[in-house]
């Protein structure tokens, strides 16, 4: 009798569990140990574990997890707005919603497959939606956890309406550091940024890395699509790679702003740094029936590991 190699069953490596409020969440786990869970809560990402069980998403101690609001912490998706440039809630008001889980997303093409255990999810706009952003959407998330522990999000927004709309995206990236003055950001040297704590004035990078001694709140315009943020201290590096997705937010309110934080321990803006994949500076316009796409990748590396940025 031939034996036959274990094969790693992706749908079995998906499960659903629930939060305290009874919301359901879908775990998703590869063979190495690592795992993925995401909330039908407005698609927000709230664990990502690699293989040895260490959380990689920052998720506030004081989070509320009370819907509607999101809690502060992990991935969430702001759309149709970020931050409070528009005239809605602040981050837009798909992360406050629930949303589906989509058995049957339309295909996506061959490249766009990453493989391991995914899951979609959809949030089809309401009749209560209507009423404050006159546009019928569809937003799909693909979530996907890679063989090698990479998480990956793709997200499909498409116009099911009968005019253009025009939107803002982001996703609003908490990350773990050690300690948030041994960080360094690398990949977004030279590049123009708008200043969100003086008016959002326009400035240009002019370090070799973007190091942190106080609060920070930036948007970087027309980046690189690969960005590295090193923890000297623990030893990784978190590469970011991004599609679709121009614009960069850097974010640490630092210890003023976050004793204002309700939702935030004081001292907690050491373990944390906010690196959004965004396209805000130019918002992306849809015509009725046209899709947009963007997509983020996440991935650790030993700080010893080089790369090209
Ligand atoms: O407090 P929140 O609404 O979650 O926003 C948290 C932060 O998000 C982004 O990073 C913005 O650039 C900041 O201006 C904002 O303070």
């Amino acid at each position: 009798m031939g034996h036959s190699a274990p094969v790693w069953d992706c749908r079995a490596a998906t499960e659903i569990t629930q939060d305290w409020n009874g919301i359901d969440q879908v775990v998703l786990r590869n063979p190495k140990g690592a795992s993925a869970r995401i909330s039908l809560h407005g698609g927000q990402v709230c664990s990502w574990r690699n293989e040895q069980g260490e959380e990689l998403l920052f998720t506030s101690s004081k989070a509320i997890f009370k819907a509607p609001k999101a809690m502060r912490g992990g991935i969430s998706i702001c759309f149709p707005q970020f931050g409070s440039c528009g005239s809605l809630e602040q981050h837009g008001f798909v992360k406050n919603k629930i949303w589906t889980i989509d058995d049957n997303p339309p295909p996506m093409c061959s490249d766009d497959i990453e493989g391991g255990s995914f899951v979609d999810l959809l949030y089809r706009s309401s009749e209560e939606d209507l009423k404050f952003w006159p546009y019928s959407f569809e937003l799909r998330l693909r979530a996907s956890l890679l063989p090698d522990g990479d998480l990956v999000l793709r997200s499909r927004i498409r116009n099911v309406n009968g005019k253009p709309f025009g939107f803002s995206f982001a996703y609003h990236t908490h990350l773990v550091v050690s300690d948030i003055s041994e960080v360094r950001i690398e990949g977004l040297e030279t590049v123009d940024f708008l200043d969100n704590l003086c008016q959002k004035e326009r400035f240009t990078e002019q370090g070799d890395a973007i190091t942190f001694e106080s609060e920070v709140d930036r948007v970087y315009v027309s980046t690189p699509n690969v960005i590295a943020v090193l923890d000297h201290e623990r030893k990784r590096t978190y590469v970011i790679r991004k599609e679709g997705l121009p614009d960069v937010v850097v974010w640490n309110p630092w210890e003023k702003k976050s004793k204002a934080m309700v939702d935030f321990g004081d001292e907690e803006y050491k373990q944390m740094l906010c690196v959004n994949g965004a396209a805000l500076e130019r918002p992306i316009t849809l015509r009725p029936g046209e899709e947009w796409t963007g997509k983020l990748q996440l991935t650790v590396v030993p700080s010893s590991f080089s790369f090209d940025l």
